[in-house]
């Protein structure tokens, strides 16, 4: 029995389903009513039951109109409620009893489907499992996923999914990272590699030493973000508020205007049903709500309505070479020794220099100087931003960075260094010069490939209409030349510092250009802002990316930017759709009154059914195809390219 009552409470405490009874029961009366006067010939039992069903569904509706009325804020359930009264006093209890149901009805479908809208959400959600076995005491213990303690070593099973971030110890398996990423072909995990909570061990058995829990694993962060993400509000859609919140009264002011003039109570009652803004006010917010939703089912997380609309718009796309085109693996291609030094020492020197430096370019000399053996870390160490870099090393000055850096320090390249320079460089290979107490004793050659798909991406990019494809690197003309060629982008800005690259997106945006851009190091992130849209890749790894991104791509695939981009275009184009439906059914139904042919349940029908279709029409953004060219994942064997850059002479 109070299982009974509380199953009651909870379905009126929750919006949709007290929605639905109240649809239901008003419903049930209003066929009652049709039965007793229709059937049984008994107007007055027909009256009484179509008030009921008016005051039923009515009241709720009044109550939300009250609610708003108190925060001075006209809403389409004042416009319903006014009517609504207004039919029952001049006894039109049908039209009182048809007008409230409708709208009761329209709301409780309008919840359903903007619940579904938002499923995409659902799958992530549905991805969290809820536990954990953990090795405690050398015993496997079952326990909430988020009761895991940090550190703790977590056993997943083939087929179960991952409860926590964390790093493999031991074990192997292919995981799907599907939920996070989207990607659907399986990653292999082996000791050391990072895995996260909500994928999926397919085989194997992996032990996991969690990193993070609960609330604070990638899957979590990422599904609040969605949640977030879906609640922001574009720009259009507080445009529309504001029209809404201007609209509503005139519309009023349009009803007693009409039976000022006409001293026709019912043409002034219809036109306020009629001129409900409805399809208009949910016009937007659903359109973002499927885009961003579809979006984070392919592992791209759209920050906003705000950020999904400036993508929307994007014409010019600027991408940084070294980690975001390439695989930002570099590779110690060639080493050039100078003055009569040894490789060995050269390498020793450049290496210890660079274990000081996070750059990508300095992780592959460090490799190669572990190699040769043991390195010891400079004394002092300075970076210089898109230069390079200069160490102190038992007492002397090791410099090692571009040719920028030699002339800032004011070292001489010398006939041979110039030789050597132009060599790496027609080899596509990118020059890292090493200097000690101001004299050029070597270059190292470093050569990046070309990421996986690259040329697609860049490809698709321009079917849809990004016209502009930009790359903008700090590092060499040649090298950065030989990738722009390899993935087919035309217009390359090379050799520039930070500052440059700033300067390059803010003349775009002056010249008119909707830029975006997508970037990953520290040299990228005063450009980054400036960009009308900022995307980062390769996100799961990184929170900072998460947060600070426009758009993140969870994984580090280029062909997520031409489906983000094609997306956020799509739900600029629904949104569009969308406003012409709500405006053109709200002009026609004006129309239609003062014409004289449309009437109170009537109006109230064809304007719920525009918010039907205008919500029908959002939800066809949930099936914009995957942007990966037909054949998908073939594209591994058609890119089939030169191992290196440098090998491509
Ligand atoms: N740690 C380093 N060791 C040696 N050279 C460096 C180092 N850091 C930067 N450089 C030199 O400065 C150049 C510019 O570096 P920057 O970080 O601005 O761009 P990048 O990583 O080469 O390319 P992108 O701008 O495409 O990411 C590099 O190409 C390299 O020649
Ligand atoms: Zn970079």
């Amino acid at each position: 029995m109070s299982n009974l009552v509380s199953r009651i409470r909870n379905a009126f405490v929750h919006p949709a389903r007290r929605r639905f009874w109240l649809t239901v029961g008003s419903g049930g009366l209003i066929a009652a009513g049709l039965l007793a006067r229709y059937g049984f010939g008994i107007v007055e039992a027909w009256t009484a039951l179509m008030v009921a069903a008016a005051f039923l569904a009515g009241s709720d509706i009044a109550i939300r109109a009250w609610r708003s009325l108190r925060v001075k804020h006209f809403s389409i359930e004042l416009l319903v409620t006014v009517a609504a009264v207004g039919a029952l006093i001049i006894g039109e209890v049908w039209e009182s009893a048809a007008v409230t149901f409708l709208f009761m009805f329209g709301g409780w479908l309008e919840a359903r489907t903007m619940g579904q809208t938002r499923g995409a959400l659902k799958a992530l959600l549905d991805a969290a499992p809820a536990t954990a076995t953990v090795l405690r005491d050398g015993d496997p213990v079952e326990v909430p996923a988020h009761m895991v303690q940090l550190g703790e070593t977590v056993l997943v099973r083939a087929g179960q999914r991952i409860p926590v971030d964390g790093e493999v110890t031991e074990g192997t398996a292919a995981v799907s990272e599907a939920a996070i990423t989207g990607e659907p072909m399986p990653a292999e995990k082996a000791p050391g590699s990072n895995v996260h909570a909500g994928t999926i061990a397919e085989n194997g058995l992996l032990r996991i030493r969690a990193t993070n829990v609960g609330a604070d694993t990638t899957l979590a962060r990422i599904i609040q973000r969605v949640e977030e993400a879906q609640e922001e509000k574009a720009p259009s859609q507080r445009m529309i508020e504001r029209f809404a919140q201007w609209y509503t009264p005139s519309i009023i002011g349009l009803a007693v205007a009409a039976f000022a003039v006409t001293q026709d109570i019912r043409l002034a009652l219809t036109l306020l049903v009629v001129g409900c803004p409805g399809a208009l006010v949910i016009s937007t917010p659903v359109s973002i709500v499927a885009g961003i939703g579809r979006a984070a089912r392919s592992g791209i997380l759209i920050k906003g309505g705000q950020h999904l609309e400036s993508a929307g718009r994007i014409d010019t796309l600027a991408l940084d070479k070294t980690g975001t085109l390439t695989e930002g693996k570099p590779q110690l291609a060639s080493i050039v020794a100078l003055g009569g030094i040894a490789e060995a020492e050269l390498l020793h020197l450049a290496a210890t220099a660079e274990t000081g430096s996070t750059h990508p370019l300095g992780r592959p000399i460090v490799e190669a100087g572990r190699k040769q053996g043991p390195l010891s870390t400079p004394e002092a160490l300075e970076e210089h931003a898109g230069m390079g870099l200069s160490a102190r090393i038992d007492g002397r000055v090791i410099a090692a960075g571009n040719r920028r850096l030699m002339d800032t320090l004011g070292i001489a390249l010398g006939q041979e260094g110039e030789a050597a320079l132009d060599r790496l460089l027609s080899n596509g290979q990118t020059p890292i010069l090493v200097a000690r107490d101001g004299q050029l004793i070597g270059l190292l050659g470093m050569s990046d490939m070309a990421r996986e798909g690259a040329a697609e991406a860049i490809a698709r990019l321009r079917d849809i209409g990004i016209g502009r494809v930009v790359m903008l690197t700090g590092d060499q003309h040649g090298a950065a030349e030989a990738i722009a060629r390899e993935v087919g982008i035309d217009e390359v800005h090379a050799e520039l510092m930070p500052e440059d690259k700033l300067e390059l997106i803010r003349k775009m945006k002056a010249d008119g250009a909707h830029v975006a851009m997508v970037g990953d190091g520290i040299n990228d992130a005063p450009a980054l802002a400036a960009a009308d849209t900022s995307i980062a890749m390769g996100a799961a790894g990184s929170d900072v990316a998460i947060e600070t991104a426009d758009i993140a791509l969870l994984k580090d695939d280029l062909g997520k930017i031409p489906e983000a981009m094609a997306i956020s275009r799509a739900t600029l184009g629904n949104m569009r759709q969308n406003l012409v439906i709500a405006l053109v059914t709200v002009a026609g139904l004006l129309a239609g009154v003062f014409s004289g042919n449309v009437h109170m349940a009537g109006g109230m029908l064809v304007h719920q059914l525009s918010v039907l279709i205008v919500i029908a029409n959002g939800m066809r953004l949930l099936r914009v195809p995957k942007a990966t060219a037909p054949g998908g994942r073939a594209s591994k064997t058609a890119t089939a390219r030169p191992a290196t850059v440098a090998a491509r002479g």
